[in-house]
């Protein structure tokens, strides 16, 4: 006899919302498991916001549902979720200690104060700021902020944890360090979480699955490399950050992956552009499938010769996908409730 595997962690079901006449989500379905990082990756205003606001109950959608562990809880309150948040701004109390601040979340629930800073204190060692406990939130550095963030989200004991952008605010730098450490973070927890962002590098950096939406939709789910390896249309590859995509004459793509260009092999091509880069140079040679776009280490520019490049593309490494971008060739639709 098999049993029923348990329901999971967060499951969302034909979530549709509507704000006047833009249409933020459409028809958006989704499983999380326990202990999973998924992130919703998608350009600006393309909805993500929305349905992690529907998931936490500060919006309701207009149609479909929002199951936590198998439990309908499309009609509760957002207190009723117990779900923990992570927002863009940290939304720190400025006049609360560290500590106070994480025993917060535990306090509003009527925990007893000792128990409650037992827990933030818990939840602060989770992050590694345990010492900094006295301290405002002025008197802490972006990243410390940050975690201190993190650990009022994790100190709510719940299970399925929101984080809205969480590192935007960070400059580039700390928001390198931190990428691993969320990752790690999250992963201790054992939580599911869901991670809202716009950065395909921190999505495919911290989540072990991601689900890319755009215009309101969801436009395709998988583990992070296998997405880049495979990206479905050739709008989700553009998105990703491949760089050489050619329209075809039958509504296809081609997607020409790094990996399928082999150098020092091959006709040659002729650079038409050429421009330096910390680690190299970018150049564009005429290639007969397009302007083909690489970026060269210095020892690979030592193969230019007379402003020619010898290349060879591995035909059975290029993809072939359906064309799906708007005019074909142009930036990613930004905006979600396009036609
Ligand atoms: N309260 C609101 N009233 C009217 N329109 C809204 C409201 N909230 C969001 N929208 C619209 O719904 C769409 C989706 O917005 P949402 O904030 O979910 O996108 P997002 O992907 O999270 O964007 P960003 O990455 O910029 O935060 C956008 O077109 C937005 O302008």
């Amino acid at each position: 006899m098999t049993s029923d595997p348990p329901p999971s962690a967060l499951s969302l079901q034909h979530l549709t919302k509507r704000y006047g006449p833009t249409l933020a989500v459409q028809d958006f379905s989704l499983d999380i498991n326990q202990g999973e990082t998924l992130a919703l990756l998608g350009p600006s205003g393309c909805g993500k916001s929305t349905v992690l606001r529907c998931v936490a109950g500060l919006e309701q959608p207009d149609t479909g549902r929002v199951l936590m562990h198998g439990r309908d809880v499309t009609g509760l309150p957002p207190e009723q979720r117990g779900v923990g948040m992570v927002f863009q701004d940290y939304a720190l109390f400025p006049h609360l200690s560290v500590l106070g601040n994480v025993a917060f979340g535990p306090k509003m629930r009527r925990v007893p104060k000792e128990e409650a800073e037992r827990q933030a204190h818990e939840a602060l060692s989770l992050v590694e700021l345990t010492g900094l406990e006295d301290r405002r939130p002025d008197q802490l550095s972006g990243g410390q902020q940050q975690r201190v963030a993190l650990a009022r989200a994790l100190a709510t004991g719940s299970d399925l944890l929101l984080l809205d952008e969480p590192l935007s605010n960070l400059d580039e730098r700390l928001r390198g360090e931190l990428r691993g450490e969320l990752k790690d973070l999250l992963a201790r927890s054992g939580a599911a979480a869901l991670l809202v962002t716009h950065d395909q590098r921190e999505a495919l950096a911290v989540a072990s699955r991601v689900a890319v939406m755009r215009a309101g939709q969801l436009v395709q789910v998988g583990r992070g490399e296998g997405l880049f390896a495979q990206p479905a249309t050739a709008w989700v590859a553009q998105f990703l950050g491949h760089e050489n995509i050619f329209v075809q004459p039958d509504s296809t793509a081609l997607v020409v992956p790094e990996q399928a260009l082999q150098l020092g092999q091959g006709n040659a091509y002729t650079v038409t552009t050429q421009t330096l880069t910390d680690s190299g140079q970018n150049i564009t040679l005429a290639h007969p499938l397009g302007p083909l776009h690489l970026h060269l280490s210095p020892r690979e520019m030592a193969l230019v010769e007379g402003g020619t490049l010898r290349l060879r593309v591995d035909e059975g490494r290029v993809l072939r996908v359906r064309e799906d971008r708007d005019g074909a060739g142009s930036q990613p639709q930004q905006a979600a409730g396009a036609p």
